[in-house]
């Protein structure tokens, strides 16, 4: 590690104890001279070692002159407040800086400390030199366009924004300026046309998953018209988008905050924000011939997730229990699909869905830069087929589920989410196939979601890595597993019809769920857009991370 050279450093007092504090330009540290009593740390960022501490300037929120009645205000008790009393006397001016504290879970908080000094000039002149390194911080973002669903989750978005999310903003000097929606779809519409984006440097969804897809969408189709990009082309080379987005959880489902940050929890979220962290994300767009119809980054399910959704929708008057029996009742009907899925292996990926690695911060796989000649697909019990653009593998047969996950799609439902090894950011999805099985053997597979077995090591599950894929259902009569007797037999190999409607189309087909919304088509083709978006965040973080220990600041306290 380099030497960082000394930007200042001073000997202050904090909390009645002379300390020696050091700044450089990665770090901000301090080290007890009077005592070198040892404290029960709990789980930190800030490294202490025999009574020093150490903040990454880049984890520093802010720092400001403190307030003269708040100067002792961090001292309990008659002796303690006399004692502070006669510090304040020797060094009446103090100086606070918030910083991002870590604690369970990989939450984050902001943490003060405050340091008094002798004299005014120097209080300010630690100001100033800990300004000027925030000021090279050239990724945080100063202005943000913030939307805000007041009816997502327990229409509590715009209370956790006024009193989470806005103070944090305000410490950290971000410009924001807020709109509450009116609508569902007013904040995708606003992207898409009205707003002036050359002013922000990010765009904040405080809301659940829906209210996300709407941001997104926004902000894509805005980037693509911008630069004369038609997104109906499903080969069209999208554009990455060049302003972030930040989400402040507040809805019933907040997956794509779980999967980026790590935790639900509205403040963490912030400090991602201010500290401009960056996570660059995949997009799927999905079309039917040459219409397109959505973009997704979690989940696109059909059979058993689409049903399940489809039920669900009707039952919106029950809350989030309906998802539960929903799940039941599609799981009981035990549905089958027949048709063909076409796939575009993702070969050149140096990961694959079973490798057990996890998308982490700082994920080698998603920065791993793949090399564009493809080799030919070597699944030899499928049929293969060319579209100039690499070896694609086909596959026709009964599917319970076809599940496309650009995540793992953790939640608390399922620790592990549907392909636990999904990256972020790596340009591929996990497709999964389960085929016709047994409604206990589907059971199983299920149940493995919740406990530590592999999902995918069934006979009737396949996964694999994808850059593209399409979907063709059969039409015919979808049926379930129970009732298939020899008569009904007939019936589900009946010949094609011509028409949907005359052979009952929704009970032939099911729908695709993707990221929480119904489709309406069965038929369609989906592309990876490799990083087209980028998050406020860095990803899940692998442990409580301390920073690490610069020695030549410790050693020169
Ligand atoms: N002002 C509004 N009035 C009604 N609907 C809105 C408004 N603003 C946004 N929406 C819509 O509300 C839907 C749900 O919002 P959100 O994702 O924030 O909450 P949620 O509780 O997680 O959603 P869900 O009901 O899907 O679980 C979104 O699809 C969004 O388009």
């Amino acid at each position: 590690m380099e030497k960082q050279a000394r930007l200042l450093s001073s000997q202050l007092v904090q909390k009645q104890r002379l300390v020696e504090v050091l700044l450089n330009r990665s770090v901000l540290a301090w080290k007890e001279i009077e005592t070198s009593r040892k404290r029960g740390s709990g789980i930190s960022n800030i490294s202490e070692t025999a009574g020093s501490h150490v903040v990454q300037v880049c984890e520093i929120i802010a720092v400001q002159q403190t307030e003269e009645d708040k100067v002792n205000t961090d001292t309990r008790g008659r002796k303690s407040r006399k004692k502070a009393q006669q510090h304040s006397k020797l060094h009446p001016h103090a100086f606070t800086v918030s910083y991002v504290r870590r604690t369970r879970q990989h939450r984050w908080r902001c943490c003060d400390i405050t340091f008094h000094c002798s004299s005014q000039a120097l209080s300010q002149q630690w100001i100033q030199a800990i300004n000027e390194q925030l000021s090279l911080l050239s990724d945080r973002p100063k202005s943000l366009l913030v939307y805000i669903n007041p009816y997502g989750g327990k229409r509590r978005g715009k209370r956790i924004y006024e009193q989470k999310v806005a103070p944090l903003f305000h410490r950290a000097s971000i410009l924001a300026d807020v709109i509450v929606t009116e609508r569902a779809n007013h904040a995708r519409d606003h992207l898409k046309t009205e707003a002036n984006l050359e002013k922000y440097d990010g765009v904040v969804c405080v809301g659940g998953d829906g209210m996300f897809s709407e941001i997104l969408h926004g902000l894509v189709t805005r980037t693509q018209t911008d630069h004369g990009v038609d997104q109906s082309q499903p080969d069209a080379d999208l554009v990455p988008c060049s302003l972030r987005i930040g989400i402040i959880p507040a809805g019933s489902t907040d997956c794509v905050c779980f999967a980026s940050v790590g935790t639900n929890d509205p403040v963490t979220s912030a400090l991602h924000i201010i500290v401009g962290d960056c996570q660059p994300m995949d997009v799927c767009s999905v079309h039917n011939s040459n219409t397109f119809l959505r973009y997704s980054v979690s989940l696109l399910g059909y059979g058993f997730y689409g049903d399940v959704l489809t039920d669900s929708e009707r039952k919106r008057w029950m809350g989030p229990a309906r998802y539960d029996l929903s799940g039941a009742k599609t799981f009981l009907t035990h549905k089958y699909y027949e048709g063909t899925v076409s796939f575009l292996p993702a070969e050149d990926n140096v990961g694959n869905p079973r490798d057990k690695l996890q998308c982490r911060s700082g994920c080698c796989i998603c920065q791993y830069k793949p090399q564009l000649d493809e080799k030919p697909c070597e699944m030899s019990k499928e049929k293969s087929d060319k579209d100039g653009s690499g070896r694609w593998c086909v596959i026709r047969d009964k599917f319970i589920a076809i599940n496309a996950a650009s995540m793992s799609c953790a939640c608390p439902r399922s620790p592990k989410g549907l392909s636990p090894s999904a990256h972020l950011a790596d340009g591929t999805t996990d497709l999964i196939l389960v085929r016709k099985c047994s409604r206990l053997d589907f059971f199983r597979h299920l149940l493995r979601h919740t406990n530590k077995d592999d999902q995918f090591d069934h006979s009737f599950v396949e996964v694999h890595r994808v850059r593209k894929f399409r979907f063709h259902p059969k039409q015919q009569e979808a049926v379930s597993l129970e009732d298939l007797s020899e008569t009904n037999k007939k019936m589900a190999f009946s010949p094609i019809c011509s028409t949907p409607p005359a052979c009952n189309y929704s009970s032939t087909h099911s729908s695709w769920n993707c990221d929480g919304e119904i489709l309406p088509h069965a038929a369609i083709q989906v592309s990876v857009q490799c990083q087209l978006i980028r998050l406020f965040a860095r990803g899940i973080e692998e442990q409580q991370q301390s920073v690490c220990e610069d020695p030549y600041t410790l050693a020169a306290l």
